[in-house]
C-alpha cells in the first residue's frame, strides 16, 4: 500500500465515524480496527500498531467523556497525536552548526541510496551556504568512487577517494583530515553497503565511525524495504550511534510503514525524504505536517512553504498580507469559495489546504459540497461590507443573523452553520499570523516560466500520484487554463 492510499485508509475510517449519529464503543472500535488495517498492510511493525490502539483508547474513554464534549474531534486528536508519537522519537537529532565542524557518516544496506543521498544532503547545506564536503570510504562497490566523484563534480562539492586504496578507515581518516584543514563545515562520509547484514559491513562501519568520530550518523533506508525496516534499523543502531534517518525513494511504490518502524527502532527521527533521483527531489522531513497530509487534515507549513517559492510578489494579492496581520474575514471566505468552485470537482488538490478539504470537501461527496459552499455565498451576498470585511465575530448579532436569513430566503439556522464554519476555517487560517511574505520581486523569474514541471515539484509526491503524475497534472492544468488560476485557488494569483 502506497502512503497516498494508507492516507486514503485512514480519512476514510475517520470520515466513517464522523458520519455516525452516536459514537459507542462499537464505531470507535471498527474506526480502529480500520485505521490498524491500513497501518500493517503498509508495513508498519505489529507491535507498534497493537500500541497505538490501546493508547488511543486509553485516551479516549468514551464513558468518562463529560456530554457536549466533541467527541469525534477527541479521537481524531488521538489518533494525530499517536500517529505523530511514532514518528517522533522525543528528541531532535544532532544540530550542526555553521562554520564549526562537523563530521556526517552516512550507513544503510547497498542499494539504499546512500551515496545519491550523501551529495542530496551536501548539496541542500550548499545552497544554505554551508561548505560541505563528500568522502568516499565504500570501497567495497566498484563504481561507488565514481558515482560520488561525478555527483559531486556536478555540484561542484569537493570530495575525496582512492581508486588504489582498499581501507576504508584509511580513506575515512585522509578525507576527513583533509577537509578539516580546507575547513569545511560539512563532511560527508560514505559508507560501503552490503546486501545482507554481513558481520563484516558492521565491523568496517564501527572501524571508520571510530576513525572519523562521526558527530551524527545517518541510517539510509529504501521506503519500499518493508516490514524487514525495523530489523534492519535495529541492526545498524546497535552497531554505531545512529542519530537520525533519511528515507529514500518516497516517489516509489513505496509501503510507507517502514519509515515509523525505523524510527521506532533507532528512536532518532527521519530528518529528511528523498523523493526521486535527482540532486533537489529532497525534502526536510517534519512529523506534524507529514501526519496532517495522511489524515487528509492539510499541511499548513508546507502548503505556505510552497506559496513563498512558487507566488511571486507582484502577482501576490492583498490576501496574504491580510493574513499576515491575523485577518481572516467573510469576504476571505467569499474569495476562497469562489477559487474552489471555479477549480470544479478536484477535490483532492485541497488536501493540502488545511481546512478546506475533508470536512467542507469530503471525497465522493464533492457535489453536494459544492451546492453547500453555494448556499454559504448567497447568504454572504446579503451581507453588508463592513460584515464582509470584519474579523470581528461578536459583530454578527441576532438581529443582524435575522436580516441576512431573511434577505436571502434561507433559515437561520443555515445562517449560523455559515457563522460556525467560518469560525473553523478563521481559527485555522489565524496560525497565518506573523507569516513572512518575500520581498518584492524576489520570485519574478519563476512566475514568468511556471508550468507544469514547476507544479509538480511544488506539490507534494502523494498529491502529483493522486492527480496522476505529470501526465495528469498538465491534464489539470489544460482543463483550468494557465496556472494563475490554480496559484489563485493557493490563495494567491490575480483575483
Ligand atoms: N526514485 C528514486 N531513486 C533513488 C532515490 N535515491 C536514490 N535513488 C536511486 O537508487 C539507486 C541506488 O542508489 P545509490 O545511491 O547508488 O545507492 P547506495 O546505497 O549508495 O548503494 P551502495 O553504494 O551499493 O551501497 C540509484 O539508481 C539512485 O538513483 C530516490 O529518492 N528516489
Amino acid at each position: 500500500m502506497v502512503l497516498a492510499q494508507l492516507g486514503g485508509s485512514i480519512s476514510r475510517a475517520l470520515q466513517q465515524m464522523s458520519n455516525a449519529t452516536i459514537i459507542d464503543e462499537k464505531v470507535l472500535n471498527e474506526c480502529l480496527n480500520e485505521i490498524s488495517r491500513a497501518l500493517l498492510q503498509s508495513d508498519v511493525q505489529f507491535k507498534m500498531v497493537r500500541d497505538m490502539q490501546v493508547n488511543i483508547k486509553k485516551i479516549v474513554n468514551l464513558d468518562d467523556l463529560a456530554a457536549g464534549h466533541n467527541k469525534r474531534k477527541i479521537i481524531q486528536q488521538a489518533i494525530f497525536n499517536e500517529l505523530c508519537k511514532m514518528l517522533d522519537p522525543g528528541k531532535p537529532s544532532y544540530t550542526l552548526k555553521k562554520g564549526k565542524t562537523s563530521v556526517v557518516m552516512f550507513v544503510g544496506l547497498q542499494g539504499s541510496g546512500k551515496t545519491t543521498t550523501c551529495t542530496k544532503y551536501a548539496y541542500y547545506h550548499q545552497k544554505k551556504g554551508w561548505k560541505p564536503a563528500l568522502v568516499c570510504a565504500d570501497t567495497f562497490r566498484a563504481g561507488a568512487f565514481d558515482q560520488l566523484k561525478q555527483n559531486a563534480t556536478k555540484a561542484k562539492i569537493p570530495f575525496y577517494g582512492s581508486y588504489m586504496e582498499s581501507d576504508p578507515v584509511k580513506i575515512a581518516e585522509e578525507g576527513v583530515e583533509r577537509f578539516k584543514k580546507e575547513n569545511c563545515d560539512l563532511i560527508i562520509v560514505d559508507t560501503s553497503g552490503r546486501h545482507k547484514q554481513e558481520a563484516a559491513l558492521f565491523e568496517e562501519m564501527r572501524q571508520v565511525s571510530e576513525a572519523t568520530k562521526p558527530d551524527l550518523v545517518i541510517f539510509v533506508m529504501d521506503s519500499s524495504i518493508g516490514q524487514a525496516a525495523f530489523d534492519q534499523a535495529q541492526a545498524f543502531k546497535q552497531s554505531v550511534a545512529v542519530g537520525a534517518v533519511i528515507v529514500t525513494k518516497m516517489d516509489g511504490h513505496a509501503k510507507g510503514g517502514g519509515a515509523l518502524s525505523a524510527v521506532a527502532a533507532t528512536k532518532s527521527p527521519v530528518i529528511f525524504i528523498g523523493t526521486g533521483e535527482h540532486m533537489d527531489e529532497f525534502e526536510v522531513f517534519d512529523v506534524k505536517p507529514f501526519v496532517s497530509r495522511l489524515l487528509g487534515m492539510g499541511d499548513w507549513s508546507g502548503f505556505m512553504d510552497k506559496i513563498h517559492e512558487v507566488v511571486p510578489m507582484d502577482q501576490q494579492p492583498e490576501l496574504l498580507q491580510k493574513l499576515s496581520e491575523g485577518n481572516f474575514t467573510l469576504r476571505i471566505m467569499y474569495e476562497q469559495f469562489q477559487n474552489i468552485l471555479k477549480m470544479g470537482p478536484i477535490g483532492q488538490v485541497f488536501s493540502m489546504i488545511p481546512g478546506f478539504s475533508q470536512e467542507l470537501m469530503p471525497k465522493g461527496r464533492e457535489k453536494e459540497s459544492q451546492a453547500r459552499i453555494k448556499r454559504f455565498m448567497t447568504m454572504m451576498d446579503s451581507m453588508t461590507n463592513e460584515e464582509l470585511d470584519s474579523s470581528n465575530p461578536k459583530l454578527m448579532n441576532e438581529s443582524r443573523i435575522m436580516r441576512i436569513a431573511r434577505g436571502s430566503g434561507r433559515p437561520v439556522r443555515e445562517v449560523m452553520e455559515m457563522l460556525e464554519e467560518y469560525k473553523r476555517l478563521a481559527k485555522i487560517w489565524s496560525k497565518m499570523k506573523g507569516l513572512k511574505i518575500p520581498k518584492k520581486g524576489e520570485m519574478s523569474a519563476l512566475s514568468r516560466n511556471m508550468n507544469a514541471q514547476h507544479m509538480s515539484k511544488v506539490l507534494p509526491p502523494q498529491m502529483l500520484k493522486q492527480i496522476g503524475g505529470m501526465g495528469g497534472l498538465q491534464n489539470l492544468m489544460k482543463q483550468m487554463g494557465s496556472s494563475k488560476e490554480m496559484m489563485g485557488m493557493f490563495g494567491g494569483g490575480d483575483r
